[in-house]
């Protein structure tokens, strides 16, 4: 396992002092499940009025509206935490869509201590449109390659309303650095929530972000009135074509099928709980992309995902036909019964092909890091 050189704070125990960026659906979720268990939670906020709110009724406005607050949460904003108050926390962790993660960063940068730091915890599921970047990459671009290393990716099938029911729910946490990764599921432990260590953030990173692009496919099916067998189909293919690219990518291939793959590809494709699904649902159903985005009133990542996921297929040089399909649709306008017709009408194939060469993306990305090519065969063959 690859070690950070940065000097972070010690385990965080309970009573530790969290700072949760994001109040959407899953930042204030985390902050219920880390407020039960007597941390000190600062939930930062956008919106002046949910804080007011917030701090006054202990409920959130806007996002999981039905639910009671541990009293241990503040909510804070709209200005993003300064060095002051981000010296006093234990924990920072980032709930934030995934497009909006860098212009976030770059101001936080300037307010972390790389002597003092505290563990930094990632959960946005997706890629960033324009760079093609992993959460991972925008963070070296942002903060530097030693904080990178020491950053925590949590990931798994975990709906928000059904963590803060305390529906027993169990995630993938990954990281390169062994010892913040042990040190995050410690403090997400809970009797209704496991966390399952390991060390390929980018295969972790990978599922997360594509399993939206098959949720999305798998809703379409349904929206079009399609059943199960065709749901098992797209969840299988989804699987096959996710660990192709992940694979080729340089992310472990067993990885997929851990929690934060097969776990979170099988949640999201058989749920109408899940926006991705959701939003497949209504183009299935003949609604417009642009009329679904103004009413969904939260955010499905799939969607600029999709966007991303293109362009790492064609630089990887991968057949990935489901994803291209979904690419088609959204963005290119294909009808979704044309799109179903033309998946099927595809010649026979083999069924499973790993790439046989493997690795670009990721060799670069730990360039970047300042890690050699030796620490991708760590990569790729990690122990889970
Ligand atoms: N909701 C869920 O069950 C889960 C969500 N996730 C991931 O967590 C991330 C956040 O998702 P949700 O909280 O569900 O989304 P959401 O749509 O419920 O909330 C988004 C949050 O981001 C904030 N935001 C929007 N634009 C911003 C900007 N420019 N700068 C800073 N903040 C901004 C909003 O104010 C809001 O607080 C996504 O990547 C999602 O895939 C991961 C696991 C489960
Ligand atoms: O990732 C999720 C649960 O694990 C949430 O999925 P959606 O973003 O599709 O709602």
């Amino acid at each position: 396992m690859i070690t950070s050189t940065v000097s972070s704070k010690p385990q965080p125990a309970s009573n530790s002092k969290v700072c949760i960026i994001g109040a959407g659906n899953f930042g204030s979720c985390l902050a219920s499940h880390l407020g039960d268990s007597e941390n000190d939670v600062f939930m930062w906020a956008r919106e002046v009025e949910l804080i007011n709110h917030f701090n006054l009724h202990h409920r959130n406005p806007l996002y999981l509206t039905e639910h009671d607050f541990p009293q241990s949460i503040t909510a804070i904003g709209p200005e993003l935490p300064d060095k002051e108050f981000i010296a006093k926390m234990d924990v920072l962790l980032f709930a934030i869509p995934t497009q909006f993660l860098r212009t976030n960063l770059k101001y936080i940068r300037d307010n972390l201590d790389l002597n003092n730091l505290p563990l930094l915890i990632f959960v946005n599921k997706g890629i960033e449109v324009g760079t093609h970047a992993l959460t991972l990459e925008i963070i070296v671009d942002t903060c530097g390659p030693e904080i990178a290393k020491a950053a925590t990716f949590i990931s798994g099938p975990s709906f928000a309303k059904e963590i803060v029911d305390r529906q027993p729910t169990s995630v993938s946490v990954a990281s390169f650095t062994e010892s913040e990764a042990q040190k995050a599921a410690n403090l997400f432990h809970q009797p209704h929530f496991r966390c399952y260590t390991g060390g390929d953030p980018i295969g972790i990173e990978l599922s997360g972000a594509l399993k939206n692009v098959y949720a999305i496919a798998s809703g379409m099916s349904d929206g079009l009135g399609f059943q199960n067998n065709t749901r098992a189909m797209i969840i299988t293919r989804g699987l096959a074509e996710l660990t192709c690219i992940g694979t080729a990518y340089g992310a472990s291939p067993l990885t997929f099928l851990g929690l934060s793959g097969v776990g979170d590809l099988f949640l999201t494709c058989s749920s109408s709980n899940s926006r991705n699904y959701t939003v497949g649902y209504r183009l299935g159903k003949g609604e417009s992309l642009e009329e679904i985005m103004k009413t969904l009133g939260s955010v499905a990542e799939g969607v600029s995902t999709t966007k991303a996921v293109k362009k790492v297929i064609e630089e990887l040089g991968i057949n990935a036909p489901i994803a291209t399909a979904v690419y088609e649709v959204l963005y290119e306008g294909k009808d979704t019964k044309v799109a179903v017709r033309e998946l099927m009408e595809l010649p026979p194939s083999r069924e499973l092909d790993l790439p046989p060469t493997a690795g670009g993306p990721a060799r670069r990305l730990l360039t970047k890091l300042g890690m050699d090519s030796s620490d991708l065969d760590l990569l790729m063959h990690p122990r889970l």
